[in-house]
């Protein structure tokens, strides 16, 4: 049978916003590749390519999860009953929706997005208030290691989506307030394979405190759990 993943949204208003999104951020694909393409013979020699300064190249684009993975999202912050979620990489909010769906299902709370671009946060703000889920979700402007310093709460569910150079002090930032159980979610491990190889293998080393494994989602999504006898 086909799947639809908007069918695990049981709101129509959500759905809507959503289908005009991921619309919109799969027509920017075939541009975002060919944005890419100087740095293929570097990612084909296992070589890093993320850069400092690399969101200003995509200010204009997306780079939204995949609805799969929204809706992966999605239900794993509903089985965790999460109310309090980290994402580190808002853009124009597509995966902030998913997740402030959620937390409004579970009963309330709310996602703290974080994005260094102010026009992108604005945008995900407008895009948070068609789908009827602006108060579910705060957005801080400015760069993750800053703005998710301070006043987190208990986090039961972290999406690590920003630009890989920061992905790895962004967890270690947020690890102290993950609660045992919660779970991390990192797109792209797969293909920026090189960019993401010390996150992965300090996300895997037991001694971190997480379980982790590589879902096979098309560009690879590492799926971690905090262990409740983390230190
Ligand atoms: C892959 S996109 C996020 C996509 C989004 N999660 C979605 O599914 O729609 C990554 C975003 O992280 C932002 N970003 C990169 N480095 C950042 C930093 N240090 N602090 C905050 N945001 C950052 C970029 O501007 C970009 O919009």
């Amino acid at each position: 049978m086909k799947s639809n993943s908007f069918d695990v949204l049981p709101d129509e208003r959500v759905r809507a916003v959503l289908r005009r999104l991921h619309g919109e951020a799969d027509r920017q694909v075939p541009g975002v590749l060919l944005q890419f393409l100087p740095k293929l013979p570097r990612m084909l020699l296992g070589r890093p390519v993320d850069v400092p300064g690399a969101e200003v190249a995509f200010a204009d684009k997306y780079l939204a999860i995949e609805q799969a993975q929204g809706a992966f999202c999605y239900l794993t912050a509903r089985a965790l009953r999460a109310r309090t979620i980290v994402e580190f990489g808002t853009s124009f909010g597509v995966s902030t929706l998913w997740l402030a769906a959620a937390v409004r299902d579970n009963g309330g709370g709310r996602v703290i997005g974080t994005e260094l671009l102010p026009e992108k946060a604005r945008r995900a703000q407008a895009n948070l208030e068609e789908a009827g889920l602006a108060s579910f979700a705060e957005i801080r402007v400015g760069d993750a290691m800053q703005t998710l310093r301070a006043d987190l709460g208990e986090v039961d569910f972290m999406l690590n989506d920003g630009f890989p150079l920061r992905a790895l002090d962004v967890l270690k930032l947020v690890t102290p307030a993950l609660r045992p159980g919660a779970v991390v979610v990192t797109d792209n491990v797969g293909v920026f394979k090189a960019d993401y190889r010390d996150y992965v293998t300090w996300v895997r080393d037991p001694r971190n405190g997480f379980a982790s494994m590589t879902v096979p989602f098309r560009s690879g999504t590492e799926y971690s759990v905090r262990q409740p006898d983390a230190p």
